[in-house]
């Protein structure tokens, strides 16, 4: 494994994305998911940046480039189309100490991006650290329609169910069996049959009273809506 995983929290940071075309639109898309604030650089930008600083989602500044972009920044991306340029940018930022991404350059990045299948919070990062970017985005489509809404109605329950068990004790060992017994026994499939009744059998089988997906987290058909609207 070239490339050491790891999730980062941009919740608030300023990210700063140099180059505003195709691939870095689809940087930014993926930066304000995630709750960065991001200001990109770029004398052009793509239809969709201009759209979101007209919002007032990004800060666009219209122009090229300067070291100064840089301060402040948490992260920053280059994709310009100017390839001596996106080598000042890597140099710059390393003299910075800032984590950094080249979209032409992986050598001169310390991290690069992966391909994302994402349903709420389960997040699956598909990496072939660089040698086939092709085949990531292949691989993500392929997996993609196995992950449906449950995924995340399942992911919101289970956290309420843990953060209710860590709140009366610090028993991971317990915990486990109790986790292993609701993924064992088909929890998953029965939020996907939207079957409210059995999975609240299966949750006061396993964890006891207090347990019931109402009182978790509200009815299963308005987590089923707030899930697919988003
Ligand atoms: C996963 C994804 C995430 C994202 O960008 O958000 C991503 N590239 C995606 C798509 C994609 N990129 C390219 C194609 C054309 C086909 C092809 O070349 O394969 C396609 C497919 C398409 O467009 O259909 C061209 C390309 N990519 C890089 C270079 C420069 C170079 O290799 O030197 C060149 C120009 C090469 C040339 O000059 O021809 C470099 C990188 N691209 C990476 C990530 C990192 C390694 C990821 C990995 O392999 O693990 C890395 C190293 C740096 C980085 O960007 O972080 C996103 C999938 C989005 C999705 O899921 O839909
Ligand atoms: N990593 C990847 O996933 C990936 C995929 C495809 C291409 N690429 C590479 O990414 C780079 C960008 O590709 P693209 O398709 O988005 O190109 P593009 O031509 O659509 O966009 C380049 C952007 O850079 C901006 N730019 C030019 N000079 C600038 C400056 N001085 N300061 C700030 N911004 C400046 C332009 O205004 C333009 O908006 C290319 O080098 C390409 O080879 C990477």
């Amino acid at each position: 494994m070239r490339y050491y995983p790891v999730m980062l929290d941009v919740t608030d940071k300023k990210c700063v994305v140099i180059g505003g075309g195709a691939v870095g639109a689809r940087k930014v898309k993926t930066l304000l998911e995630c709750g960065a604030r991001v200001t990109v650089i770029s004398p052009q930008a793509h239809d969709s940046l201009v759209d979101l600083a007209a919002q007032g989602e990004i800060i666009l500044h219209a122009r090229g480039y300067k070291s100064a972009d840089l301060d402040g920044a948490f992260l920053l991306i280059g994709a310009t189309d100017d390839a001596d340029l996106n080598e000042k940018i890597s140099r710059d930022a390393h003299q910075n100490n800032l984590l950094c991404n080249i979209a032409d350059r992986p050598g001169d990045c310390n991290f690069i991006l992966p391909s994302i299948v994402n349903q709420k919070d389960l997040v699956i990062a598909i990496s072939t650290c660089g040698q086939s970017p092709a085949f990531a985005k292949k691989i993500r489509q392929d997996l993609q329609c196995m992950f449906g809404a449950e995924y995340g109605v399942f992911l919101e329950l289970m956290g309420a169910v843990r953060k209710k068990l860590l709140a009366q004790s610090h028993a991971p060992e317990e915990h486990k069996g109790l986790f292993n017994r609701l993924i064992g026994n088909g929890l998953l499939d029965l939020l996907a049959a939207r079957d409210e009744g059995g999975a609240d059998a299966l949750l006061e089988q396993v964890l006891g009273a207090g347990y019931s997906i109402r009182e978790l987290v509200g009815g299963l058909n308005d987590r089923f809506e707030c899930t697919e609207a988003e």
